[in-house]
C-alpha cells in the first residue's frame, strides 16, 4: 500500500470531502509501515474496505417549529466498521453537519473504539439541525422526527448511538422515548441515557476525565506533576466542563473556555463555584460564556480562540480543526508543553507537524477522548446484564482504560530517539485490532 496513492485515489472518488480526506491520510501516513509487513492485507484490500464506510444513511426529518411551520433537515448515519463489534458512536447536531464531517468521524471512532479494548465498531450519525435558539419543545419534536427513521437502522446489537456536539442527556432521552414508543422495547439502543433509565455513572464525566487521565500519564513520562499547570481549555460544553472538574481536583489552574462567539481568560482559574456557574449558564440557560466575563468581570475576546494566551498545557475540547498552523506555532512559542485532544481532530495536519517538530507530549483525539465512548462501552455492559456499577467501580475502569491505551500508545510510537509518537501509537494499534479481526472475518 501506497498511502500518498490511496488518498490520491479517494480524493478522485469522494472530491468534495475535506475533512474525510484529512483523517483518512493522517491515518494511513502512520500505518503504511505495519501495513506492508502483512502482504495478506493487501490481498485483501483491507486499506479501501477500512477506509469506505461500510453503509451511508441519509434521510428527511420533518417537524414542526413552535409557529407552526413545516420544518426539514437532513438526517445520517454513518456506520464505518463492525469487525470487532456492534456499531458505535455519537450523534452530533450542529448547522455545519455534512456526509465529509460524520465520514471522518465514523472513520476516527473505528480506531478509537479499537483503542479501548472493549467490544465496539465504529459508527458517527447526526443532522445539519442546530439545538441553538430552539425551545425544548422544538428540540423534542426534532429528537422525535429524527429517530421516525432512525429506528430501522439501529439496535442494541447493531448500532448504539450517543451524544456528541449538540447532543447531551436531554436529546438522548427524547431519542430513547422515541426508540420504545415505535419499537415496543426497553433495550440499550442508546448510551448516555438519564441515571433513571439505563444510564451509566461517569458517562457524563468521562471523555474530560478521560482526557486528563491521558495527560497525566503523558507528563509522567518526563516527570512533570500536573498541579499548578495553567490549562488552556476550549469549549464549554460536555467535554470542556468536566475536563475543567478533573483539572481543579488534581490542582491545575484551567483558564479559558470558549464558545462559537469568543473565549474568556480568567487570570486567577476557574474554580469549582465558577464552574458551577458555567454548568448552568451552558446547560440550563443554554447562554453565551460571555455571560461568564460579565459574572466575573475578566477578559472576554469575540471571535477567537483561547490559543495565544500564555499557559503550560492546551487542551482543545470544542471541534474540529480549532488549531491551524499559527495557532501551534503561537502555543510553541508561548511555552505550552503539552496538548491533549478531547475533541475530535482539533489540530489540523500542520498544526500537529509543528508539535510534533518540537518535540511536545501531543495526543490526537482518538487515544485522548477514548473515555467517553469506553464508558459508553460499560454502559451496554451494565444494561445487558440489568445491573448498575458503582461512580467508582465506573471511574477505576474508565483510569484503566486510559492508562492501557497510553501504553499501547507508547508500545506502537515510541521512535528510536526516545520520542513518543502519540498519533502513529494510537494508529497502529487502533488498526491492527481492526485488521487482524476484518482477515479473520473473510471478504465482507
Ligand atoms: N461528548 C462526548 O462524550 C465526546 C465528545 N467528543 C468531541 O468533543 C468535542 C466537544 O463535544 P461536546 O462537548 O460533547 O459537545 P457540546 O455540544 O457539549 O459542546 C461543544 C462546545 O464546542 C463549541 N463549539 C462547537 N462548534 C464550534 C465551532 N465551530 N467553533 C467554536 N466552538 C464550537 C460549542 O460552543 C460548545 O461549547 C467534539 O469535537 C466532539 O466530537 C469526543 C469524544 C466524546
Ligand atoms: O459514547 C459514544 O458512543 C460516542 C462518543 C463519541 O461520539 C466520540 O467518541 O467521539
Amino acid at each position: 500500500m501506497n498511502a500518498l496513492e490511496t488518498v490520491e485515489r479517494l480524493k478522485q472518488r469522494f472530491p468534495n470531502e475535506p475533512e474525510y480526506i484529512q483523517a483518512v491520510s493522517q491515518v494511513l501516513g502512520t500505518i503504511e509501515e505495519e501495513y506492508n509487513r502483512h502482504p495478506e492485507f493487501d490481498r485483501a484490500n483491507l486499506i479501501e474496505r477500512l477506509c469506505i464506510p461500510d453503509r451511508i444513511i441519509s434521510f428527511r426529518v420533518t417537524w414542526v417549529d413552535d409557529k407552526g411551520n413545516v420544518q426539514t433537515n437532513m438526517g445520517y448515519r454513518v456506520q464505518h466498521n463492525n469487525a470487532i463489534g456492534p456499531y458505535k458512536g455519537g450523534i452530533r447536531f450542529h448547522a455545519s453537519v455534512n456526509p465529509s464531517i460524520l465520514k471522518f468521524l465514523a472513520f476516527e471512532q473505528t480506531f478509537k473504539n479499537s483503542l479501548t479494548t472493549l467490544p465496539m465498531g465504529g459508527a458517527k450519525g447526526g443532522s445539519d439541525f442546530s439545538p441553538r435558539g430552539k425551545s425544548n419543545a422544538e428540540v423534542m419534536r426534532f429528537c422525535q422526527a429524527f429517530m421516525n427513521e432512525l429506528f430501522r437502522h439501529i439496535g442494541p446489537d447493531e448500532d448504539v448511538p450517543a451524544g456528541d456536539i449538540g447532543v447531551g442527556g436531554r436529546e438522548v432521552g427524547y431519542m430513547f422515548g422515541q426508540y420504545k414508543k415505535l419499537t415496543h422495547t426497553f433495550v440499550g439502543v442508546l448510551t448516555g441515557k438519564g441515571q433513571e433509565f439505563g444510564g451509566s455513572l461517569i458517562r457524563p464525566e468521562a471523555t474530560g476525565y478521560g482526557n486528563v487521565y491521558f495527560l497525566e500519564n503523558m507528563l509522567k513520562t518526563r516527570s512533570i506533576d500536573l498541579k499548578g499547570k495553567r490549562v488552556l481549555v476550549s469549549g464549554s460544553g460536555n467535554v470542556a466542563q468536566y475536563t475543567v472538574e478533573k483539572l481543579i481536583l488534581l490542582g491545575a489552574v484551567p483558564v479559558t473556555l470558549s464558545d462559537s462567539d469568543g473565549y474568556i481568560y480568567d487570570p486567577d482559574g476557574i474554580d469549582a463555584e465558577k464552574l458551577a456557574y458555567v454548568k448552568e449558564l451552558k446547560n440550563v440557560e443554554r447562554g453565551r460564556i460571555r455571560e461568564y466575563a460579565e459574572e466575573y468581570g475578566v477578559k472576554y475576546v469575540a471571535g477567537a480562540r483561547p490559543w495565544g494566551e500564555k499557559a503550560d498545557i492546551a487542551l482543545p475540547s470544542a471541534t474540529q480543526n480549532e488549531i491551524d498552523g499559527d495557532d501551534a506555532r503561537t502555543l510553541v512559542a508561548n511555552g505550552v508543553f503539552a496538548v491533549s485532544e478531547g475533541a475530535n481532530m482539533p489540530s489540523t495536519p500542520e498544526a500537529i507537524k509543528v508539535f510534533q517538530e518540537a518535540g511536545l507530549l501531543y495526543a490526537p483525539g482518538k487515544a485522548a477522548n477514548a473515555g467517553g465512548v469506553a464508558v459508553s462501552g460499560l454502559e451496554m455492559s451494565q444494561n445487558s446484564e440489568r445491573l448498575r456499577w458503582s461512580s467508582e467501580e465506573v471511574d477505576a475502569k474508565l483510569h484503566s482504560i486510559m492508562n492501557e491505551i497510553h501504553a499501547d500508545c507508547v508500545k506502537y510510537g515510541t521512535q528510536t530517539d526516545g520520542y513518543v509518537n502519540y498519533v502513529r501509537g494510537a494508529n497502529v494499534a487502533g488498526f491492527l485490532k481492526v485488521a487482524k479481526a476484518m482477515m479473520a472475518q473473510g471478504i465482507v
